[in-house]
């Protein structure tokens, strides 16, 4: 079972990063996607190496934003691609069925075609307006994830999906209600200054209904 936590990192610069997601896994995240946008090929690839490293010291699962090849050329556990982003067919095709793949929906159609394709997962949303994306898709708010989790379980649609996009903590418990699998965040824990807590609170949220 996928980790039901993903935290997006955040930060300007290559210590940024560093500082931001060390933060995170030291309070307890196990899923890590760096997302550094609008970079150098250089400073990227340095980012990465270094995460990486990172998240095999924390047995933390480590995702790229974006760059599948960048994923691929650093052995990273998957990848994160939007809608428009490499497609998920030529992403599989490329990396194969031991790597993870997550696919960007906004809508039921997205998620079909997300499946079709061979995708592992699904970052569904944005769930309300946040100021970590630009261009944002429709907000979904609460009523679009009952409707789409709605539609998958009639068409028996079966793959984790993750709520994204302006999370907050109050927001867990009636997102889980949803029957999404888990949630994506980056705002939330990076501006926290009680990580551990709040990442003790989430869990506590997310894995309330995991039978183990
Ligand atoms: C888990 C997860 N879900 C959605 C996204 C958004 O991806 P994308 O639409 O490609 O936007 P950028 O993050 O690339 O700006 C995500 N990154 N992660
Ligand atoms: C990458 C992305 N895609 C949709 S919303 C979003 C940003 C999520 O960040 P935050 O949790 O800070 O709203
Ligand atoms: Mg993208």
């Amino acid at each position: 079972m996928y980790h039901k936590l993903q935290y997006i990192s955040q930060g300007n610069t290559i210590e940024e990063q560093l500082y931001n997601i060390h933060q995170a896994l030291d309070a307890g995240c196990d899923w890590v996607q760096m997302r550094f946008k609008n970079q150098t090929a250089k400073d990227t690839f340095a980012l990465a190496e270094a995460v990486k490293f990172l998240c095999e010291e924390y047995l933390a699962n480590f995702i790229v934003n974006d760059n599948l090849y960048l994923a691929q050329q650093i052995a990273a556990d998957g990848v994160h691609l939007g809608l428009t982003d490499m497609k998920i067919e030529e992403a599989r095709a490329i990396l194969g069925s031991t790597k993870i793949i997550g696919g960007t929906a906004n809508t039921f159609e997205d998620i079909e075609n997300h499946v079709k394709n061979g995708c592992d997962y699904i970052g569904l949303g944005p769930f309300r307006f946040t100021s970590t994306k630009e261009k944002l898709s429709p907000i979904l708010g609460l009523s679009g994830y009952f409707d789409i989790l709605e539609k998958m379980k009639k068409n028996k649609i079966e793959i984790p999906v993750y709520a994204i996009g302006g999370i907050d903590l109050k927001d867990i418990s009636p997102l889980m209600e949803t029957r999404i699998h888990g949630i994506a965040v980056s705002g939330m824990i990076t501006n926290s200054d009680q990580k551990k807590k709040l990442i003790q609170q989430l869990n506590e949220k997310l894995y309330a209904n995991v039978i183990v």
